[in-house]
C-alpha cells in the first residue's frame, strides 16, 4: 500500500475509534473526573501506572496535574509510578516485575486516594496488582481499559471507574485513552478552578 493511503487509513481509524467510543465512555469520563476533582479538593492525591505506553500516558497525565493543563492554577498532587528506575528495578529484582507498581501503591497510598490504572488488555499483572494493593489502602481505582476489560473487567468493586475503549487494537486504543486523560484535565480544572484562572 502507498505510504499515503496507510497513513490516511490510520487517522481514519483513529477518527473512528475516537467517535465510535464517545457514547459508550462518556458516563463513566464524567463520573472519574467528578470523583478526582473530589479527591483532590480533599488534599488527597491521585497515583497512576501502566507499562508502555501507558506509562507514558500516566506520566503525561500526572505531569498535567503537578504542573498544569489549559489553566494557570495551582499544582495537584499526582504521582506516576513508573519514573523511579532504583525502585523500579529493586522491587523487580527483590521480588518481581508484578509488583512494581503494588508495592508503591502500598508504601504511598492513603485511604480516599485514587489510583489510576492504565492498561489496553486489562491483563497486565503489575496493573492488577496495584488495583489489589489499592483496594487494601481504601482507595478508589479508576481503570482506563480496552478490549473486554480483561482481568479489570472481573476485579472492579462496586465504587470504582473502569473507562473501557471499544476496540481491539492497542495503539487505536491507547490514542483514545489520552483523549480521555485530556478530557478528565479539563474536568478537573473547570470543577476546582472555574473560569477564574484563564491564562
Ligand atoms: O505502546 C505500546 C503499543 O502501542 C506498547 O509499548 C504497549 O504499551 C506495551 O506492549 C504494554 O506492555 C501493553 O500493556 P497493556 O496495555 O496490555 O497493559
Ligand atoms: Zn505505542
Amino acid at each position: 500500500m502507498d505510504p499515503h493511503e496507510r497513513i490516511a487509513q490510520l487517522f481514519h481509524d483513529s477518527i473512528r475509534a475516537k467517535q465510535n467510543a464517545l457514547d459508550q465512555v462518556s458516563p463513566a469520563v464524567v463520573k472519574a473526573g467528578r470523583r478526582m476533582a473530589q479527591a483532590l479538593n480533599q488534599d488527597q492525591k491521585i497515583l497512576v501506572c501502566g507499562n508502555g505506553g501507558s506509562a507514558a500516558d500516566a506520566q503525561h497525565f500526572s505531569s498535567e496535574l503537578l504542573n498544569r493543563f489549559e489553566l494557570d492554577r495551582p499544582g495537584l498532587p499526582a504521582i506516576a509510578l513508573t519514573t523511579d528506575s532504583s525502585t523500579l528495578t529493586s522491587v523487580a529484582n527483590d521480588y518481581s516485575f508484578d509488583h512494581v507498581f503494588s508495592r508503591q501503591v502500598q508504601a504511598l497510598g492513603l485511604a480516599g486516594d485514587i489510583l489510576l490504572a492504565i492498561t489496553t488488555s486489562g491483563n497486565s499483572p503489575n496493573v492488577v496488582s496495584a488495583h489489589h494493593a489499592a483496594k487494601k489502602r481504601g482507595m478508589l481505582t479508576i481503570a482506563l481499559t480496552g478490549r473486554d476489560g480483561g482481568k479489570f473487567a472481573e476485579i472492579m468493586e462496586s465504587d470504582d471507574i473502569e473507562i473501557r475503549v471499544p476496540h481491539q487494537q492497542t495503539a487505536r486504543i491507547q490514542e483514545v485513552h489520552l483523549l480521555v486523560i485530556h478530557c478528565i484535565c479539563d474536568l478537573i480544572d473547570r470543577s476546582l478552578f472555574g473560569e477564574t484562572h484563564n491564562r
